[in-house]
């Protein structure tokens, strides 16, 4: 349990031990540029701009986390804003366990974050903060769908996919990160489901598999997951809006 005569201290974990396969061939995800800078450069600079963040934990792959210590030495970062760098594993949640390994006693709230989300805007992770800091055990920033979504019984590829049901669009959100999180409910989820996450895609669906509550706060359409090589056009294009935005 977090003491409450002592102030919240926040950090961030920011796993970035991926391969980026749908990414296409060339460096790992987290190193591809956007603009010249690293992708990962991007996602702890997005995190350090949040005051309330003194710490970021970056998971590096397990074979490269020299490299990546070096890409993080060569480019400008928060003075207020510690970062250490570990090595990963296998699964996204085993990584995100690992960089939960390395977080010092006095850490109440953990944010996890996407290297994959660069782009994300300062007042979503304060929003997110904020909504743990008021007693959530964990935040899940979220959009609603543009798209309708049907569940499908999956087929051998090339064959059409039965559809089983439509759920309803007004309820389903699409989920971003950073997810918030009181440290202790954090910690338990990863310690108690499989390093795999058992089918659990986020750290918030850890948490729920445990029947631990669950809220949702508003996302962000920059922080959208640059998974596929049109993202990166999009996230081109982002930084570009942003430039000229503070060029006036
Ligand atoms: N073993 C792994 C796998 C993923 N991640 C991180 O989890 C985040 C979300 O994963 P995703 O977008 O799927 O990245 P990749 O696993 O790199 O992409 P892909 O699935 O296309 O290979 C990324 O920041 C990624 O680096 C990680 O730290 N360790
Ligand atoms: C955590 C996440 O970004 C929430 O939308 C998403 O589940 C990560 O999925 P991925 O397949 O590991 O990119």
């Amino acid at each position: 349990m977090s003491d409450q005569t002592r102030p919240s201290r926040t950090a961030a974990v920011i796993p970035a031990a991926g391969k980026g396969v749908r990414l296409g061939p060339g460096a790992p995800k987290a190193l591809r540029t956007l603009s010249g800078t690293p992708m990962l450069v991007h996602a702890v600079r997005a995190m350090a701009a949040s005051r309330a963040v003194s710490l970021v934990v970056v998971v590096a792959p397990p074979d490269d986390v020299a490299g990546v210590k070096n890409v993080l030495a060569e480019h400008a970062m928060s003075d207020r804003t510690e970062v250490l760098v570990v090595a990963g594993g296998d699964t996204r949640q085993e990584s995100v366990r690992l960089g939960l390994d390395a977080l010092p006693e006095d850490i109440d709230i953990v944010l996890v974050h996407d290297a994959a989300r660069p782009l994300v805007p300062v007042d979503t992770v304060d929003g997110v903060i904020e909504a743990v800091r008021d007693g959530a055990q964990a935040v899940v920033p979220a959009l609603p769908l543009a798209d309708t979504v049907k569940e499908v019984e999956p087929a051998e590829k090339g064959e059409p996919e039965p559809v089983v049901a439509t759920p309803e669009r007004a309820r389903l959100r699409a989920v971003q990160t950073p997810q918030g999180f009181d440290r202790d409910t954090l910690v338990r989820a990863h310690h108690i489901v499989r390093p795999d996450g058992e089918g659990a895609t986020d750290c918030a669906g850890m948490v729920e598999r445990l029947g631990g509550p669950v809220v949702v706060v508003p996302g962000h359409e920059e922080a959208f997951k640059v998974t596929r090589p049109l993202d990166l056009v999009l996230a081109e294009a982002v930084l570009a809006r942003r430039r000229a935005n503070d060029g006036f």
